[in-house]
């Protein structure tokens, strides 16, 4: 469960995002919002990488701001646009969030392989491609043993057969280790291709919650 209170965040004198309150109980989440509307604001926050006003918790009441270490072991991120220092090769930047986070849910190199990412892996990640550098930063995302994922814009840059790798990982690491997910996208969600639990719409800084069924 991923609860947040009291959020406001501010840049300059703008208030960008306003969530009185908003409790995500176990599931995947799909999140929507125009250019601007702060889906990326609102993850960093939930990942507790920005400063903000308010309270968000993870497994009720681990604090991203009173225990930051525990609650980074149990939230992990994926940005949109992944940057890493340009002379470090995949594998060292796997071999340092094996090294930090812990022994995972699974064997990562099963992930790594299915998004082929061993074709590349030993090279500096400067020589990547888009959507090479997008895989890696989502295999980074499923290290450890994290209760919630959270993924800004997964599938740009992705080719069609590592969408539905991701989509895959996704469905198994939730059905399996009851990992979390909340899922930016501009698209929605194709029909079937992962049992969302609601989705969410942020606008104006706020949020509307849709159940799916
Ligand atoms: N570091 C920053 N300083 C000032 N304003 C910022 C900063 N980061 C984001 N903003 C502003 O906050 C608002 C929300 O930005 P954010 O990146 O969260 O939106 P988004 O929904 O992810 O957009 P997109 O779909 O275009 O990626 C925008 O108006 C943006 O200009």
């Amino acid at each position: 469960m991923l609860t947040l209170q009291h959020i406001q965040k501010r840049y300059y004198d703008r208030l960008i995002i306003n969530i009185p309150q908003l409790e995500l109980p176990a599931g995947i989440y799909w999140m929507q919002g125009g250019n601007g509307a702060g889906k990326t604001t609102c993850l960093k926050i939930m990942s507790g990488l920005i400063p903000f006003d308010g309270e968000v918790r993870i497994n009720t009441d681990i604090s991203s701001k009173q225990h930051p270490v525990r609650y980074r072991q149990l939230v992990n991120y994926a940005e949109a646009e992944p940057l890493y220092p340009a002379f470090l090769t995949g594998r060292d930047l796997v071999q340092l969030h094996i090294t930090t986070k812990g022994a995972g849910h699974e064997d990562i190199h099963a992930l790594s392989t299915s998004l082929g990412i061993p074709d590349f892996i030993n090279n500096p990640v400067s020589s990547y491609s888009s959507g090479m550098l997008k895989k890696l930063s989502l295999l980074l995302a499923f290290t450890g043993k994290p209760s919630f994922i959270l993924l800004d814009e997964p599938l740009i840059t992705l080719d069609t057969a590592a969408i539905q790798e991701l989509y895959t990982w996704i469905h198994r690491f939730h059905t399996q280790h009851n990992v979390s997910f909340l899922i930016t996208s501009h698209q929605p969600l194709l029909d079937g291709a992962l049992p969302v639990r609601a989705t969410l719409a942020l606008s104006d800084g706020q949020l509307i919650i849709s159940m799916n069924n």
